[in-house]
């Protein structure tokens, strides 16, 4: 019998909301009938892969909280915490608040009241391989670093990410790192402005895995975002379909899905969400004839993804055998999914290297403009065909399975 570890969810809600500039503290504001922190807490209360919640608490707060929570029926938080002066002080009081048994922590911010459960599950699925797992989205923004109004640096987008909550962690990982820190008399004048920095920083030797976050997930920090996270919040409750997030498990619970190229992290996302995943050698897309016979091998199949993968490069210095492989790759995997996709009324996702480069710009071009004509043309057939522009594999595998569940045909997702 596997036995897993039991995960607490920490929601740290010890601020008073300076930036927001209201006399309580920003997380007591209610947004869409309710507190923010209820709308927080109770994410975490619902959530089957949470088995208890650890609330932080603004000084002098904390007696109404515990109401609350006994108002609310909050059935899995079993304690309530007085926060820190700062955000690092309110995590290291949590720390000390969960107790010596080995578990796996999720520190949240309380003014995150729009998390989707899908983050929660990916969190606690990842902290099964990796002791420090991080949530974040890649930045729309160009961010550069200034200097007394001058700007000094314009940084590398490409390899850019906002940080996210929750940020989760083995229990004796996380304290580790937050006992050095407290230890460190540096800490003090370069605090970390989150729980990864600190592992980061202090055990930089534990790798932090990347789970996707979501634009959704926003923090509220600023009066402007009381506004539009009221607004998300209304649409939530009434059902409005818009911002719910995609059905995976519908979609990919017992289907076989077949995979061309580097499908490591694609596969270990599908499996999550009940996919039979196989997958193949990118070499494999050669040819039509290879293509078809791996997909005879893999039995009925409902859904192919030709992954091409990074294409970095120039025209002129790239080998005949990788340029053919980009501009015939998906059509090679197209023709042989054909009949199997026509059987299952499946769906093809053809994704291309989202960068730059004279061999990844033509064939991101081609991957989009095929799909768009596949997708017409085999829409009487029932299959559905999509296109993903991507490079970061995590934000590719997760964009693949929005191509796969987003019941459309003929898109052009960028992840
Ligand atoms: N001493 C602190 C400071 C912050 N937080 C929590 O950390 C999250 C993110 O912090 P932030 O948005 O900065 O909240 P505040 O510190 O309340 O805001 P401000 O910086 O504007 O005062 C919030 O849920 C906040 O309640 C905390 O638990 N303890
Ligand atoms: C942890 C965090 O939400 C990640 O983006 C962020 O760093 C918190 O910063 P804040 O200034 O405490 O809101």
């Amino acid at each position: 019998m596997i036995s897993r570890l039991p995960s607490i969810g920490v929601v740290l809600a010890g601020g008073t909301g300076r930036r927001v500039g209201h006399s309580e503290p920003k997380q007591l504001i209610k947004l869409a009938g309710r507190t923010i922190l209820e709308h927080t807490i109770e994410l975490f209360d619902a959530s089957p892969d949470v088995d208890e919640v650890v609330v932080l608490m603004t000084p002098g707060f904390v007696e109404p909280v515990r109401e609350l929570v006994r108002r609310c029926g909050f059935g899995k938080v079993t304690a309530i915490v007085e926060g820190g002066a700062s955000r690092t002080e309110s995590t290291w009081r949590a720390l000390q608040a969960v107790g010596e048994r080995e578990c796996n922590v999720l520190l949240h911010d309380a003014v995150r009241p729009l998390l989707e459960p899908r983050i929660i599950t990916d969190c606690v699925r990842a902290l099964e391989t990796y002791e420090a797992v991080e949530v974040a989205i890649p930045s729309s923004d160009t961010v550069l670093v200034a200097e007394d109004d001058i700007v000094r640096e314009v940084l590398d987008r490409s390899r850019l990410r906002r940080a996210q909550t929750p940020q989760a962690f083995r229990l004796s990982v996380i304290r580790e790192a937050y006992r050095r820190a407290m230890a460190d008399p540096g800490f003090a004048t370069r605090q970390a402005t989150d729980d990864c920095g600190v592992v980061l920083r202090y055990l930089p030797e534990v790798p932090i895995y990347l789970v996707p976050g979501s634009e959704r997930n926003m923090k509220v920090t600023h009066p402007i975002d009381l506004s539009i996270a009221d607004q998300l919040l209304r649409l939530a409750a009434a059902g409005t379909p818009a911002p719910a997030p995609p059905d995976y498990r519908r979609v990919l619970s017992g289907r076989t899905v077949a995979v061309f190229g580097d499908g490591a992290v694609l596969a270990a996302l599908a499996s999550g969400y009940g996919a039979v995943v196989r997958c193949f050698p990118a070499d494999l897309a050669r040819t039509e004839e290879q293509a078809a016979k791996a997909l005879a091998e893999a039995g009925p199949v409902h859904h192919v993804i030709h992954l091409a993968g990074p294409r970095p490069g120039s025209l002129a210095a790239a080998d005949a055998e990788a340029l053919a492989l980009a501009c015939l790759g998906a059509s090679n995997v197209a023709r042989a999914a054909y009949p199997l996709l026509r059987e299952t009324g499946g769906t093809l996702v053809l994704q291309a290297d989202g960068g730059d480069g004279s061999v990844a710009a033509p064939a991101r071009a081609a991957t989009a403009e095929l799909a768009r004509a596949l997708a017409s043309e085999w829409a009487a057939d029932d299959i559905r065909v999509n296109a993903v522009l991507t490079t970061d594999p995590h934000r590719t595998a997760r964009t693949c399975l929005d191509a796969l569940a987003s019941g459309l045909t003929g898109q052009v997702m960028e992840g």
